[in-house]
């Protein structure tokens, strides 16, 4: 009996907000291109999700999950629905396509002053409108691999206390954000690997990913060797042929040969 096809490698693209509306949509029709074509996509071996701004995500759902792509918010509520100024709820997010809500981003801890509670909160609030959440973790200053994993493992279980679901742990080292060069191969393959074990003890949390965010590009899954299972790509993601590039790492059966 031949081995089951692994899990596919799976690709976030985070907008962040550096993307005007229809620049935004011309962007993702030429990512919904790519996905069509690139026998990547197309045999099943990648999946891509994109999480655009909030007023791009319905136009957005109509071009990009025609072809398989996963939609998700960069953020979502605490709480589903009332009076809460400015929010977006959950229910409204998956009513309208998403199937992914990012928390606990770097930016969001740093800028907005987002700490354990209100990412834990709005974990679960992601959990509870069967939205996967793409939980970002990881330190704040560079140091040395194996206190990296210590460290985020740490921050993942307490994050993660008492919720049941599948998620994707993004691995972000915030000092690798926004930088010229990701984290290294070692660094990154380290504290995947670290998270890794630790959610293959956690059956609560079974399908889940461990993904690398800060600075990825194209080359970077070549080093990873399968250390992670994909990337969380942001700024080399803007022009699409980076993303092709990335796609093109990846191995891809070849079609059967015909006698
Ligand atoms: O959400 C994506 C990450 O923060 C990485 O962004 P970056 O690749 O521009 O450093």
């Amino acid at each position: 009996m031949s081995d089951p096809a692994p899990p596919p490698v799976l690709l976030g693209v985070s907008l962040k907000m550096y993307f005007g509306h229809h620049e935004t949509l011309n962007w993702a029709r030429r990512v919904a291109a790519l996905a069509d074509r690139h026998p990547a996509v197309t045999s099943g071996a990648a999946r891509l999700f994109v999480l655009p701004a909030f007023p791009t995500l319905v136009p957005a759902a109509g071009i990009l999950t025609p072809y398989g792509i996963g939609l998700g918010a960069q953020d979502i509520a605490t709480e589903d629905t009332g009076p809460y100024t400015g929010e977006v709820g959950g229910p409204v997010l998956r009513e309208i396509g998403c199937r992914y809500a990012e928390v606990g981003h770097a930016e969001r801890r740093r800028m907005y002053g987002e700490g354990d509670t209100v990412v834990a909160a709005k974990t679960a609030a992601a959990l509870r409108n069967r939205l996967t959440p793409v939980l970002c973790v990881g330190e704040r200053d560079r140091g040395t691999p194996g206190e990296a994993a210590e460290r985020t493992v740490a921050e993942a279980e307490r994050l993660l206390r008492g919720l049941e679901g599948t998620v994707v742990l993004a691995y972000e080292p915030q000092w690798a954000i926004g930088a010229p060069e990701p984290a290294s191969a070692e660094h990154i393959t380290t504290v995947c690997g670290a998270l890794r074990a630790w959610l293959d003890d956690q059956p609560q949390h079974t399908g889940s990913s461990v993904i690398y965010g800060g600075s990825a590009g194209p080359g970077l899954l070549t080093r990873l060797a399968g250390a992670a299972d994909g990337l969380f790509l942001g700024r080399f993601a803007h022009d699409p042929a980076n993303i092709e590039a990335v796609l093109d790492e990846l191995h891809v059966p070849a079609p059967t040969a015909v006698a």
